[in-house]
């Protein structure tokens, strides 16, 4: 555990770093063809745009000295067709880009998203993870077209304009720049107000989704709790707080397009000025001056263009540096698919020695040198108070976190040397809320085992006593089970979670225990399926039960962080005082 876990500071100052740029150009790279093919034709959409008046004056030209005025009349139909169908591919190339730009930022983003590392998990928000997915993306979609085709376009068109501007006269095009230069300081100071308060904005977008998934993973809970109207004040703030920010980003690029409107007159009225002078002093004429103001005339639209082009990109800035922090969180190699383990494998064998952890640098070590050593085969029970670490040794089996020092060795081989996804496909793991996911019942049980085929599935059922549940339920195993599984009951949901890791075939079985969620009857069947699992399998049990203790093989009690015994249930009464109080209080009083 390093401080590399933990979530990069949340940047809300400053200009966005280059790197926010070339995250942008990485996304748009692949797609880099036909967005030159989209700001090609909406050139040519210009350009026949500029040439229609031309074949009008023809046309009226050949008119007045009664010529046949066909052709003209032929090429302004084309023209006009060709505007058309031209404008219409070109805006349908760019926004079908745009889409694509999305769509690829989303890609990346959701498959980083699913690798990142369970501390990183633990310093976010997912809600907060979720609107970087879905909203901070959708921005990319303007500052893909809007923002960089008119960077292209706006600048292609600027640089001719200057150019011609300085074959004509380079004194004035000096006089231009320099008032342009002007109103480019004065936009400079404008540009990374627009960039913070759209950051802002969307970071508040983030607390909302945040505020959201808080309240609707526990609607129960803040219903009961008669929590309304506290939660939503808090969403209603966050999404005023949005609006603020993003009204605060609009004045400012309001202010933008202004300055460069304003910049625009200045240097009209400047080279007015000076070219005035000139011409009386005869050191340009007269039509050379009104060329010139021609030019300027035409530097405004590209100038407009390019300044929309920026300040446009400094709102997908504030995303794209959004969408780069979540890039940054530590996250698991790429995923490989691998076999599950055949049917006969052999049970693992499973070593903590001196295993020393904590969850992060600046909280208290949750294991001080945790030692023992499991067999393969055979099951064992971790008890201990409440707190004492039983569940982060799971934890750690799985490498949802890595230890400070000491070693954890899966069939004598050190957890670092497994290749993770087979690390994991070696083991079931039942959490302690045994979480369903939305979807069917099917979906859940053969989440960890695609290819698991149907008599095995019966099989399963039948040994976590689900069949009859199934029976029951009008649509079997196509049943949905909502958000959550909120339509099984708790002792359900615990046996579903166990029927998932069973059809894994693991190797190794972590099951922690949630407690009284089983009645005694489907309690009496899961001892006897966990007993039945250990003859074929290495099970190990986070127990809060009697019963679980007392047909295990062995039982390690742990305390503060420490292992204080390892025995079984009939020695460890007779010599560890702790577990003796343990059984006499927990497991005794609960009615057993
Ligand atoms: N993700 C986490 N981040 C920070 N601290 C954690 C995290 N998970 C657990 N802890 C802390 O680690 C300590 C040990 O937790 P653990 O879940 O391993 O205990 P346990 O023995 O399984 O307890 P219980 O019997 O109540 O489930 C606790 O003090 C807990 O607050």
């Amino acid at each position: 555990m390093t401080t590399a876990d933990a979530l990069p500071p949340v940047r809300t100052a400053g200009r966005p770093g280059p790197s926010a740029f070339r995250l942008l150009l990485s996304y748009v790279r692949p797609h880099r063809w036909a967005l030159l093919t989209g700001a090609a034709l909406s050139l040519l959409t210009g350009a026949t745009g500029l040439l229609l008046p031309l074949v009008a004056r023809g046309l009226i030209e050949d008119l007045s000295h009664d010529r046949s005025v066909s052709g003209k009349l032929l090429a302004m139909a084309a023209l006009v067709v060709t505007n058309t169908v031209v404008g219409a591919l070109g805006s349908y190339v760019l926004r079908r880009t745009a889409e694509s730009v999305v769509l690829g930022a989303r890609r990346t983003l959701s498959s980083y998203l699913l690798r990142l590392r369970i501390a990183a998990v633990d310093r976010t928000e997912p809600g907060d993870l979720m609107a970087r997915i879905t909203s901070d993306t959708t921005l990319l979609r303007e500052v893909t077209t809007d923002s960089l085709v008119a960077l292209g376009t706006g600048g292609l068109t600027l640089v001719a304009t200057v150019v011609m501007m300085g074959v004509v006269d380079p004194v004035l095009l000096g006089v231009t720049l320099a008032v342009i230069a002007g109103a480019g300081t004065v936009l400079g100071t404008i540009v990374p107000r627009i960039h913070r308060a759209s950051r802002r904005a969307q970071d508040a977008v983030g607390v909302m989704g945040a505020s959201l998934e808080r309240v609707l993973g526990a609607l129960r809970t803040v219903k009961a709790s008669g929590a309304e109207p506290r939660e939503e004040r808090a969403l209603h703030e966050a999404a005023e707080e949005s609006w603020r920010q993003s009204v605060r980003a609009a004045k400012w690029s309001a202010a933008a397009g202004n300055t460069a409107g304003l910049a625009m007159q200045l240097a009209f009225i400047t080279v007015l000025a000076v070219g005035g002078a000139r011409v009386a002093t005869g050191a340009i004429g007269i039509g050379t001056l009104v060329a010139f103001l021609l030019y300027v005339f035409y530097l405004m639209s590209p100038i407009q263009q390019v300044v929309g082009a920026v300040t446009q990109y400094q709102t997908g800035a504030g995303a794209l540096a959004r969408i780069r922090e979540a890039l940054e969180l530590p996250a698991e190699p790429a995923f490989v698919s691998v076999e599950l383990p055949s049917a006969g494998a052999e049970p693992a064998a499973v070593a903590f020695t001196d295993v020393r952890f904590r969850y992060a640098d600046d909280l208290p070590y949750v294991h001080h040198g945790v030692s023992f050593a499991v067999p393969a085969r055979g099951m064992t029970a971790f008890v201990g108070p409440s707190g004492a670490g039983k569940t982060t040794v799971f934890s750690l089996i799985e490498r949802f976190y890595d230890p400070e020092s000491g070693t954890i060795t899966l069939d004598g081989r050190p957890l670092a040397d497994w290749e993770l996804p087979r690390l994991r496909a070696a083991i079931g793991y039942v959490e302690q809320d045994a979480p369903v996911l939305s979807g069917s019942l099917r979906d859940n049980l053969l989440l960890g085992n695609p290819e698991a085929d149907e008599g095995t599935v019966a099989r399963v059922l039948k040994t976590t006593r689900l069949d009859g549940l199934v029976e029951r339920l009008p649509q079997g195993l196509e049943t949905l089970v909502g958000h959550r599984g909120t339509k099984l009951s708790g002792g359900e949901r615990q046996r579903v979670a166990i029927a998932r890791a069973l059809l894994r075939r693991p190797r190794l079985l972590l099951l922690d225990e949630a407690t009284s969620q089983l009645d005694a009857v489907n309690e009496a069947a899961l001892r006897d399926t966990v007993a039945d699992v250990a003859r074929s399998t290495t099970v190990l049990v986070v127990a809060h039960r009697l019963s679980t203790v007392t047909t295990a093989d062995r039982i390690v009690v742990m305390d503060a962080g420490r292992v204080r015994a390892v025995g079984t249930h009939r020695e460890l009464v007779a010599g560890d005082p702790l577990y003796a109080e343990l059984a006499a209080t927990q497991f005794l009083a609960a009615g057993h």
